[in-house]
This record gives structure tokens, C-alpha cells and sequence, in this order.
């Protein structure tokens, strides 16, 4: 179906303009195709001659020229760059230099003078820019971490990564026309943001974290950066399911109060508690959808409900294990098993049990078990960054701490699937 056809097909005598249904519907298999500009100078064309609030006139645009297969420079260049020019759009580039570049220019940088940032870039690229817009804002106006005030500016993303994630969560495809056009229309959707705490410290502000088999897959894959992306996450899928183990641990978390949507107040929370074998445990402040789970890592939560989904996989057979892994491509029944207990929650605490024994040591003796024993430390999987950590873990949530650039989606187009399993 031709966009340019749809686009005024969909376009109202009220002035509202409902091209941003019509570019998902329209978006290509790949990444070429449809997404050009000319296929898109119609819609543009269209939109323009409207006056539509919130659409940004001025851009921080930062370009990760290593994500993935290092095609995001072109991918700005061919596809984003010239339909910025047509909307008159005023960009600020930056080709990011190394890891902590993007945290390092946006905790610097005058602000004021963009209505919103851009990156080019994969999910790590994508974790590291949000962190930052959140820290920024912190910073500002001196706020404490644990009560983050939410970032002034939204975040657009041009999907260039393996997975794409949070792009995939907001636009529903992984195409970097459709992410530029809701970027010029300046469709804003807030989404709730995490806090990620260890032993009192902040590690970082983020969308998901994932201990087990999560934590361990990626962690597998990380020591195997030299082979092709999609071939080294089967390999590491792979492989952590030939050695899957369950981890003993304490989970404690704060369940969601129907009637409320406001950041946490230490006096209502009342935490439960368990104790149990698990193979994986997520939390994850947005579904986390991409195109091999349509419907998310956590179908069980929106963009901005004010919570994350807890979704704890208890111990089982491996043949089960993967049957609930491969229903994460299916469109229903995610979670319909009875080994997973999936929660609504505005904080969780996971405290591996093997931590237990030389955490209370370490407190009797004021020594650090993460530096006394190397295997004292748990590779965390955190929005597709590994993290070691070597103490209990604290997850808050914080509603609608950040505005992308993108709307909710109900299920994302589905491009690929994992042949591995
Ligand atoms: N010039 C650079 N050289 C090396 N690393 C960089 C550079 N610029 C940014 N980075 C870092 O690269 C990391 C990974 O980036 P990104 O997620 O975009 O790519 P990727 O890991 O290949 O993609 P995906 O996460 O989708 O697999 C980020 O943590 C970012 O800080």
C-alpha cells in the first residue's frame, strides 16, 4: 500500500492527522524499501501545512557510528537527515566518540536550546541516553536520586541495534522513517522509568533488569563479541539453556494499589516476601516489545501505568522452560504457566541467597564480598547491558519519568524469529 495514497486518505477536515497509523501499517520488512524519503515527502507535505503543537523546531542529534552493524551514520544520513531538512528541522550532530560520551554531553550540554534529542543508535546506546536525560534532570534542579524529578527534554530513537527494543515499544516497527515522522509531528508518549539501586548506591536509571537465565545469556554473549549479533545471541541462548540452573533467591516486592498511580510513599508500601528456585526474574517498566516477542517481554504492562511487571519463572524441566521461552512469540498466553508468577509491583528486592551468608559477614566485618570473591558477583542483564553485581538489588519505579518520541503499540510487527530454539 502506498503511503503517500494512505496518509490522505487518513487526513481529517478537523486537522488531525492519523499518518502515524498509516506509517506503521505501511512500514516495509526492511529497513530499505518504504523507508525512504520520498515515500514519506507526501505525509510531510500534508503535515506541514497544519499547525501542530509540539513539534520540534530544534534537535540534539547523537549518532552511536559502532551500534550493531555500524550502519547508523548512513541510516541518519540516507533516511533521517533529509526528512528533517524537508520539515525544517534544526539538528546539532554529534558521532559519539566512546562508551560515556552521550552520558558525559547531555549531563554538560545547554539543554535549553533543543526542544528534544535524537539518538541513532542500538538499546545500550538507547539505556545510556535515557540515564542520562534523567540524571541531567536530577542535576538541575539538585533533586535526590531516589525521587528523580523527569527530563525536560523527550527522546527520539532511530532504531539501529540488533533488537531495538525501546524504539520497537514506541513505534511498533523497527524503521527509522517512522521513528523521524513521529519525531516531526512531536508525538510524545511518557513512559515509567526504573531505578536501580545496590547496596544504597544508584547503578542506574533504566527500563528493565534481568537476573538468571537473562543475565547469564547476555553474559555468554558479551565474551563473544567478535561473532555477528543475531549469531552470537543464538549461541549464547544456547548455551545457557545446556548448563540452565535456577537461582536461590529472596524476592520481595511492593504489588501495585489499584487506585493509585503516584511514585511510591515509604509509608504505604507493604512488601512480600518469598523464597524460591528461579530461572529467570525480569522487571520491566514497559513491555519491552521487539520483533521476535510482538507482544513484549511483558505483555502484562503499558508505557505509563505507573508500574512494572515482576515476572518470576520458577524452577522447571528445560523442555518447559523453552516452551515458556517460544511462547514469547505467540500473540496470548505469555505467562500461562504454572511455574511463572508475574506481579503488577512499584518495587522489588532480589537478594540471590548465595549473597546472604557473606553480605552478613561483610557487615559484621565491614569488608566488600563483591571484592573478597569474584563469583560473589551476579551478571544482571540492564536494558541489554551487563552489570555485575555482588549484593541484593533494589528496583523502583517511577511513573512517566521520561517523554519519547513514538505512541503506545499493542503488538510489534514481527520481522525475525529465534531459529536457535
Ligand atoms: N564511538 C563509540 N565506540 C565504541 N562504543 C561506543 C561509541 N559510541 C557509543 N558507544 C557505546 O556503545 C555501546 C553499545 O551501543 P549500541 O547499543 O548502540 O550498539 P549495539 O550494542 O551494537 O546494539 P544492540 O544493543 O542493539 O545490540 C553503548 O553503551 C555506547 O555507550
Amino acid at each position: 500500500m502506498e503511503l503517500a495514497t494512505v496518509a490522505k486518505g487518513k487526513w481529517s477536515q478537523s486537522g488531525n492527522v492519523l499518518c502515524i497509523f498509516t506509517v506503521h501499517k505501511a512500514s516495509p520488512k526492511k529497513r530499505s524499501g518504504l523507508s525512504s524519503p520520498s515515500c514519506a515527502r507526501s505525509v510531510l507535505t500534508v503535515c506541514s501545512s497544519a499547525e501542530m503543537a509540539g513539534r520540534p523546531g530544534s534537535l540534539k542529534v547523537l549518532i552511536n557510528p559502532c551500534s550493531h552493524r555500524k550502519e547508523a551514520v548512513h541510516v541518519y544520513r540516507d533516511h533521517v537527515a533529509p526528512l528533517f531538512k524537508m520539515a525544517a528541522v534544526q539538528t546539532d550532530i554529534t558521532v559519539t566518540e566512546k562508551e560515556g560520551h552521550a552520558l558525559s554531553l547531555i549531563t554538560e550540554c545547554r539543554l535549553e536550546q533543543y526542544d528534544g534529542v535524537v539518538l541513532v543508535g542500538g538499546d545500550g546506546s538507547v539505556a545510556e541516553l535515557c540515564h542520562a536525560l534523567v540524571l541531567r534532570a536530577q542535576l538541575d534542579t539538585s533533586s535526590a536520586l531516589d525521587k528523580p524529578t523527569r527530563a525536560t527534554l523527550p527522546l527520539g530513537i532511530i532504531p539501529a541495534g540488533s533488537t531495538d527494543i525501546v524504539s520497537c515499544s514506541v513505534h511498533g516497527v523497527r524503521d527509522p522513517v517512522t521513528a523521524t515522522l513521529h519525531i516531526i509531528l512531536g508525538h510524545v508518549q511518557q513512559v515509567d522509568m526504573c531505578s536501580f539501586w545496590s547496596q544504597g548506591r544508584l547503578v542506574r536509571y533504566g527500563f528493565s533488569a534481568m537476573l538468571g537465565f537473562g543475565g547469564r545469556t547476555l553474559a555468554c554473549a558479551e565474551k563473544r563479541r567478535w561473532m555477528p549479533s543475531a549469531q552470537r545471541r543464538d549461541y549464547a541462548v544456547v548455551k545457557t539453556l545446556a548448563k540452565l540452573r535456577p537461582e536461590d533467591c529472596q524476592l520481595s516486592f511492593v504489588k501495585t494499589k489499584k487506585s493509585s498511580t503516584d511514585p511510591f510513599r515509604e509509608e504505604e508500601e507493604s512488601w512480600t516476601t518469598t523464597q524460591g528456585l528461579y530461572l529467570n526474574i525480569s522487571v520491566m517498566s514497559i513491555p519491552c516489545l521487539s520483533p521476535y516477542t510482538p507482544r513484549g517481554l511483558a505483555p502484562n504492562t503499558r508505557l505509563a501505568n505507573g508500574s512494572a511487571a515482576l515476572i518470576a519463572v520458577g524452577n522447571t524441566s528445560r523442555t518447559q522452560f523453552i516452551k515458556h521461552l517460544k511462547r514469547y512469540s505467540a500473540p496470548t498466553g505469555q505467562l500461562d504457566f504454572p511455574f511463572v508468577e508475574a506481579h503488577t509491583v512499584t518495587a522489588v528486592r532480589i537478594r540471590p541467597r548465595a549473597l546472604i551468608g557473606a553480605e552478613e559477614e561483610s557487615e559484621e566485618d565491614g569488608s566488600d564480598p563483591a571484592i573478597q570473591s569474584e563469583t560473589g558477583a551476579f551478571p544482571w542483564n540492564m536494558d541489554g547491558e551487563l552489570v555485575r553485581l555482588g549484593h541484593e538489588v533494589l528496583i523502583r519505579v517511577h511513573p512517566r519519568l521520561l517523554c519519547l518520541y513514538g505512541q503506545e503499540v499493542e503488538q510489534a510487527e514481527s520481522t525475525a524469529s529465534c531459529g536457535c530454539i
